[in-house]
């Protein structure tokens, strides 16, 4: 089944950032999901890198309606269903295997799915799907890669993550194939362990003023 970008899309085109969140307590997850919102990036994704993430997905979930809660770091079919049952609206993926794309096609959650190379580009064409992120950006190649990439492999698009900041955003966001960023920039460990959310929506709507 091809992706479902009736549902992604308005998510990726709805924030030029998403916030890649890494949750060790998930009492921290409702304030910060409120923080982001109120700085204007509603949509955000939680790693299912810690132990507290499934819960902080699902308090997302019940607690901040004005929030889009999404997970990352699906790695297996097992992890996608359990994001989705806490709630989660959108999957993402570090990279991209078939037993990602059975699980992505058997649910109504909306996956996006990583691919750096034109051969992995080209396969997850060939499977539908026309949106990508394209991780780890920086280490791969950065912009100068993904704008390579454009002209061959136009109608494909990316949410470039991994080392990206304020710094080096807007290069990428100018980009054909780039619909938006993901970075972890916005929701820095030592603000959220400290509970500074003023400060945490501070950057927030820095970036949600980002643009090409
Ligand atoms: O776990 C995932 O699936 C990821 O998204 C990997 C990285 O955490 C993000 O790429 C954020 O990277 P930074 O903004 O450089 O911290």
């Amino acid at each position: 089944m091809a992706q479902r970008t009736d549902l992604l899309l308005p998510i990726l085109k709805g924030q030029p950032v998403i916030p890649v969140l890494l949750i060790d307590k998930a009492s921290d997850a409702v304030p910060l999901a409120r923080a982001l919102a109120a700085g204007g990036l509603p949509a955000i994704e939680i790693t299912l890198r810690t132990p507290a993430a499934l819960e902080a997905i699902r308090a997302v979930a019940d607690e901040v309606p004005e929030a889009i809660v999404g997970a990352g770091t699906i790695l297996n079919a097992r992890q996608y269903d359990e994001a989705a049952k806490a709630g989660s609206r959108f999957i993402v993926s570090p990279g991209t295997t078939r037993e990602i794309r059975e699980a992505a096609s058997g649910s109504d959650v909306p996956l996006l799915p990583a691919a750096i190379t034109p051969s992995e580009i080209m396969t997850m064409r060939e499977e539908g799907y026309t949106y990508l992120k394209f991780f780890p950006a920086e280490q791969a190649g950065g912009a100068a890669f993904l704008k390579a990439l454009s002209s061959p492999l136009a109608g494909t698009f990316f949410c470039p993550t991994g080392g990206i900041g304020l710094g080096n955003a807007k290069t990428y966001l100018a980009l054909p194939n780039v619909v938006c960023v993901g970075g972890s920039w916005v929701a820095p460990k030592e603000l959220v362990e400290a509970g500074e959310w003023a400060k945490i929506t501070a950057l927030a709507s820095e970036a949600s003023k980002l643009s090409a």
